[in-house]
């Protein structure tokens, strides 16, 4: 069987997860899982599981952790045999251990971006909200201005992404991620009885990989030569719960 890969993007929002996100799918052929995305077509056929979580997305307020995992755990069991990059999930220490516990992640990368620059970039978005497609005025323009490059449907700006709502946004992310990224980071190995004696937030699985920058295009290739380098010495061929789980 081919060598799995599981991994994870995290950041903040607007540091680009979505954009890179899409050059890791094209470049390494992993299935690519947004769970923004998959709430919102779930939302848009009106699932059992959209009707559940609209009211929360309409609101930009995080899905509850344990209907998030419900509907997340499924999906990723039905990837069993295929390497893949989750973007948005998990996003929250309960979201990262219900992940543990079907299985071992084997990188996580943490997108680190300065204020201004997300302030920036947010605040030239431009969304077709159907497809969830992202533009920027500057950075990746429609083809036409305001209209979406597939469906020539028009775009929209989210409310969200008003620089008083994006602070907002930055505190939260920072207190909920913190947890998660501990969790991922490099940290001192323990040993066998210390990692059992402790309780699993408190384990550090040492896979996270954080890049700093204003630039997208400068950040992505060190993301990829990162990728090659794990992909290539990968030793997982199957998806194991964590041994800490
Ligand atoms: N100017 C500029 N814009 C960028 C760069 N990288 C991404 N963008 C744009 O910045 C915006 C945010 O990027 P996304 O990929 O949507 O970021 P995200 O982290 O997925 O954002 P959320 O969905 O809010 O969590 C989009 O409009 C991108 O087109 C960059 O290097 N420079
Ligand atoms: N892991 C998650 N846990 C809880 N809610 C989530 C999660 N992922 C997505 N959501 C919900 O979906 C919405 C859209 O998510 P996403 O596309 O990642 O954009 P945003 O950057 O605005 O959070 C969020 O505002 C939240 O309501």
């Amino acid at each position: 069987m081919a060598k799995l890969f599981r991994t994870a993007i995290m950041g903040p929002p607007g540091s680009g997860k979505g954009t890179i996100s899409k050059r890791i799918a094209q470049n390494v052929g992993l299935q690519y899982l947004s769970s923004g995305h998959f709430l919102r077509e779930g939302i848009a056929a009106n699932t059992d599981a959209g009707v559940l979580v609209k009211g929360y997305v309409e609101r930009s307020m995080l899905v509850p952790d344990h209907l998030m995992s419900r509907l997340m755990l499924p999906r990723l069991e039905q990837l069993t045999g295929h390497s893949w990059l989750l973007d948005g999930f998990p996003r929250t220490i309960a979201q990262a251990k219900a992940l543990n516990d079907i299985c071992q992640m084997d990188l996580v990368i943490s997108l680190n971006i300065p204020f201004e620059t997300l302030r920036e970039r947010v605040s030239d978005r431009w969304i077709h909200p159907a497809s969830g497609r992202v533009y920027n005025m500057g950075f990746n323009p429609p083809q036409v201005q305001g209209r979406d490059d597939v469906t020539g449907e028009p775009l929209i700006q989210h409310a969200d992404d008003r620089p008083e709502a994006l602070q907002a946004r930055l505190r939260h992310y920072k207190d909920v991620a913190k947890p998660v990224m501990n969790l991922y980071k490099k940290s001192v190995l323990l040993s066998n009885a210390e990692a059992a004696s402790k309780p699993l937030g408190s384990l550090s699985q040492g896979i996270l990989y954080q890049f700093s920058g204003t630039d997208t295009d400068r950040i992505w290739p060190y993301i990829s030569s990162l990728l090659s380098t794990k992909i290539s010495t990968q030793p997982l061929d199957t998806c194991q719960p964590s041994a800490q789980a």
